[in-house]
């Protein structure tokens, strides 16, 4: 086994909402062998009891990484997201720390696109009314209120990798598909910009949502939002639930100004399988309620374990932090007969020269040195030709800079 300047068996690998079996099995591969595994989310005080001692802790959507809950992860290492969405994590709390972030921003968008398409289809055909009039032993054939999807105009609001899959799939089926986005984005196929959010929302005959939670969507469609749509218009939300304001969205629907909608995604949502869901769009027939598994198909879930496990066991050997959410990105390479020093500090001027007086004295070589900063956090990565008890010396060095949030040793 490769060695570390932690043993990888003392490495605690904490695992909670069921992330896939391929995670584990990657931690396994890569030598890692104190694995904490969780079919679900942990309260809070098992939460805090679970991370206090973890180096590498994995989550999905409903685990709040809150800066409390961090202060108690004092041996903390990295973070990984076993989805698309970091806003569970507060991520300037983890860049305080040291503590890189990482996610996996493309395994499950089309998990979520077909979805999409699916609930677009089954809405303007009235189904989920038509089904839940037949499991009440009703029979009502009859094609008032259903349309073919062909010809009608989808707005994409969030023109990113779920939006841009949701755009080229409803091409295929015909569709006019038309897009809201803050940043200028390449149209696909035919799909072209709308002028403004309120320009998109009067032009659609479906209004799907692809934004992400940030201070700038939430809450972004709600009562004059819903009013700009077209009477009979339909809504879907597989987004975050914080971007729509559910009661609106409620009231919409029973005056009868929105044909339906297809909602994953709720302000508040169960921590678990076991605990009740609370929401006004209960008992709407009209409505299609989904537990927020939009990107929850086996091939998503394989793919994500691997994708995040990949990563974080690649931090955890290597130091390399390529795509991380909130830490300065470097790509490293092997380091076969070097001694890798990291060094994670406050982005303060003057520290570069710091961290090289601890090498000044000229008795080792520096193979090669690597530096990266983003806003708050500088991460400097030197390999060295170093014996065990110099490279020792230099990470005692480094921990004493002021201004150093952590420092590792990889041999
Ligand atoms: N229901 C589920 O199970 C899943 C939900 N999601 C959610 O879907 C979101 C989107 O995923 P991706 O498309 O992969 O993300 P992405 O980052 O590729 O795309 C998001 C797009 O939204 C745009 N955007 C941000 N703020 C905006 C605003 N105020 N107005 C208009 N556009 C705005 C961005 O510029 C970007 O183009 C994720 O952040 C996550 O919250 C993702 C996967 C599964
Ligand atoms: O699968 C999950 O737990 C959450 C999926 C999701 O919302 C995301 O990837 O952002």
């Amino acid at each position: 086994m490769k060695k570390t300047s932690y043993p990888k068996q003392d490495i605690k690998v904490l695992l909670l909402e069921g992330v896939s079996q391929t995670a584990v099995e990657s931690f396994r591969a890569a030598g890692y062998s104190q694995i904490e595994f969780h079919e679900k989310s942990l309260p809070e005080p098992e939460l805090i009891r679970a991370i206090g001692d973890a180096h590498i802790v994995g989550i999905r959507s409903r685990t709040y990484l809150t800066a409390e809950v961090l202060e108690q992860a004092r041996r903390l290492m990295t973070i990984g997201c076993f989805c698309i969405g970091t806003n569970q994590v507060d991520l300037e709390a983890a860049q305080a720390r040291g503590i890189p972030v990482f996610n996996a921003p493309y395994s499950n968008t089309r998990s979520v696109a077909e979805l999409v398409i699916a609930e677009a289809i089954l809405l303007m055909r009235r189904i989920p009314e038509k089904n839940m009039e037949c499991h009440r032993g009703g029979w009502s054939k009859s094609a008032s209120g259903s349309y073919e999807v062909r010809g009608k105009t989808l707005g994409l609001i969030g023109y990113g990798h779920i939006g841009t899959q949701v755009g080229v799939l409803a091409e295929g089926l015909g569709m006019r598909v038309i897009y809201h986005d803050i940043e200028t984005k390449l149209a696909l196929g035919n799909a072209g910009p709308a002028a403004s959010l309120g320009e998109l929302l009067e032009r659609s005959d479906i209004v799907s949502l692809h934004v992400p939670e940030t201070p700038s969507t939430k809450w972004m469609i709600g009562a004059p939002e819903l009013k700009k749509m077209k009477r009979g218009s339909l809504l879907i939300n597989a987004s975050r639930g914080t971007v729509v304001d559910i009661e609106a969205l409620a009231e919409a629907l029973r005056s009868k100004h929105l044909g339906g909608a297809a909602i994953d995604v709720f302000p508040v949502e169960p921590k678990g399988n076991a605990d009740p869901f609370v929401s006004p769009l209960i008992g709407m027939d009209n409505v299609i309620l989904t537990p927020h598994v939009g990107g929850s198909t086996l091939e998503a879930q394989e793919n994500i374990g691997i994708e995040v496990a990949a990563k974080l066991v690649r931090y955890s050997d290597n130091g390399s932090t390529l795509s991380a959410v909130n830490f300065p990105e470097v790509s490293l390479p092997e380091h076969p007969s070097s001694r890798r020093l990291l060094h994670i500090h406050r982005n303060v001027p003057g520290m570069l020269s710091r961290i090289n007086e601890v090498f000044s004295s000229g008795e080792v070589n520096i193979d090669a040195q690597y530096l990266q900063t983003t806003g708050q956090v500088g991460y400097v990565v030197i390999d060295v030709n170093a014996n065990e008890t110099q490279a020792q010396a230099f990470k005692d060095g480094l921990a004493a800079i002021p201004g150093t949030l952590r420092t590792r040793l990889l041999y």
